[in-house]
């Protein structure tokens, strides 16, 4: 295929999407209205209805759908229930076409109006250009975008570039239960012909510019708990004579970062790999507004003044944050309690190359030295209850090359080459199961509020994305056949 049939092929579907803005949204409409939450179990029917919608979807694009049962998990009061099965789709097998398999996930984090949102989280609400929803970013926006950009090549009747493969669930916001697993089963048989897998679950470092994602930080989760006895106590009666577990947990939890963001356990940075003069230059390129990303934030001010201080230490050095703490009384008003028993919860972002088996064994010793300090007779008890290693790829990768080709047509500008700070364990997973290259495609802007009150994607990247995706299966389908071609060329030689 020239360049330029190229380029009037790409006007042609390019105005396809424009013309079909309003149809692309009331599918978005659609399915931000299924409460589609994993995280509360009262609305797993929802999830499970929701998996329903997406197969459906894909079977109508011809993709031949099939529904993995994961079965059922206990939840810690002991409640079961099942899980949503996992939907694997297949569009196409042209043997001279690359096999490009996508991931996504249409379940949704928690949302209520009474949260501090301006439109109802379930009805896609337009304001301004931009869709208000949850779900509308991460990840129902771009899940439907890359099937919006497939349906436009049937639509118009163009031979599909690439084969297609789908990997779309509903547990993602709850851990991907299952998923693993299943990856290794399907290894040899699903994603024995796949060539590339695409994840479009992250965002833009800028409001406006577009990015590539070649890395994300791993997590290490971890609970402290303090227990004094089986029993609150009242405060009156008790307090003043016992060893307080809140207080033991506070002092546990103070100790772990100083007031300048340094985390306080020994040897947890000895593993970090140098910043290598290569890396600080790729960080020079990076168009990254201070200002801009402080008011997404909505803080006063960041621990750090510089654009590479902050870029190093979302993306490579690792970070501590403390969530909450269970059994603390938090609710309005007074209670003059001595809780029993509480559970300080805290994570560390791991990066290359960081141990996750060390690192639990620094914290672990850490916090036993800690506590051994005070002389309480309380019981401490510290786990890990989730570990997620960080994950890197080769930006000199075909798939990088075809997505910037893609982004250059589309927004006319190059990406961002960037990381993202937080964690996608399902990136990490492909890559280790399926040996395959792995590329994150973001269309979301930094700004759309992922996880948050009025999370939204603007009406611009959903449409633009929706080309992004179109352009990128043109440009991975000649970079393919190209290398194809030139290596079989070498072996005839
Ligand atoms: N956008 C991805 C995301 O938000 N991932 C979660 C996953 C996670 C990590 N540790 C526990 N869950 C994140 O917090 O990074
Ligand atoms: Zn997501
Ligand atoms: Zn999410």
């Amino acid at each position: 295929m020239s360049r330029s049939s190229s380029s009037a092929l790409e006007m042609e579907i390019f105005q396809y999407i424009d013309a079909h803005q309003s149809d692309f949204i009331k599918d978005l409409k659609e399915w931000v209205a299924v409460e589609s939450d994993s995280v509360q179990p009262h609305l797993r029917k929802e999830v499970i209805r929701m998996m329903a919608l997406a197969a459906d979807r894909l079977a109508a694009l011809g993709a031949t759908v099939h529904l993995v049962n994961l079965g059922s998990h206990q939840l810690p009061d002991g409640q079961v229930l099942p899980l949503p099965s996992v939907i694997l789709g297949e569009l196409g097998k042209d043997p001279q076409n690359p096999t490009v398999c996508f991931y996504g996930h249409v379940d949704v984090q928690p949302a209520k109006k009474e949260d501090g949102w301006n439109s109802d989280p379930y009805t896609l609400t337009e304001i301004d250009g931009n869709l208000y929803g949850r779900g509308a970013t991460d990840n129902k926006g771009p899940v439907l975008a890359w099937i919006n950009a497939v349906e436009t090549f049937r639509a118009l009747k163009l031979a599909m570039p690439v084969n297609f493969k789908f990997v779309i669930e509903g547990m993602e916001e709850a851990g991907s239960l299952g998923l693993e697993k299943l990856l290794e089963e399907e290894n040899q048989s699903f994603f024995s012909d796949v060539d590339y897998i695409v994840i479009s679950d992250n965002l833009w470092l800028s409001n406006k510019k577009p990015a590539l994602t070649y890395g994300s930080r791993g997590n290490a989760c971890f609970f402290v708990e303090v227990e004094c006895g089986s029993k609150d106590l009242h405060s009156g009666t008790f307090g003043g004579i016992i060893h307080e577990p809140l207080l033991d947990l506070i002092a546990l939890l103070d100790s772990l970062v100083d007031s300048t963001g340094r985390i306080q356990i020994p040897g947890i940075y000895d593993s970090v790999a140098a910043v290598t003069e290569e890396e600080r230059k790729l960080y020079e390129l990076i168009e990254f507004d201070l200002e801009e990303h402080r008011i997404n934030c909505g803080v006063k001010k960041f621990l750090y003044s510089t654009k590479e201080e902050i870029l190093l230490h979302l993306w490579r050095y690792p970070s501590l944050s403390v969530h909450g703490i269970e059994g603390a009384f938090h609710e309005p008003g007074i209670k003059t309690v001595i809780p029993a028993k509480v559970i300080g919860k805290f994570s560390i972002r791991q990066v290359p190359h960081m141990d996750l088996s060390v690192v639990k064994k620094q914290v672990v010793e850490h916090l036993e030295g800690v506590f051994s300090k005070r002389n309480s007779p309380n019981k401490l008890k510290v786990s890990m209850p989730l570990g997620a290693k960080p994950w890197l790829a080769d930006v000199n990768d075909l798939l990088y090359k075809a997505a910037r080709r893609a982004i250059k047509t589309v927004f006319g500008e190059d990406p961002d080459f960037i990381r993202d700070g937080s964690t996608v364990p399902i990136a990490r997973m492909f890559q280790s199961i399926t040996q395959k290259s792995v590329m994150m495609l973001p269309i979301g802007a930094a700004d759309d509020g992922e996880h948050s009150q009025n999370e939204k994607i603007s009406r611009h990247n959903y449409i633009e994305g929706t080309k992004l995706f179109a352009a990128f299966f043109l440009e991975i389908s000649k970079l393919h056949q190209t290398l194809h071609e030139t290596s079989h060329r070498e072996t005839i030689n």
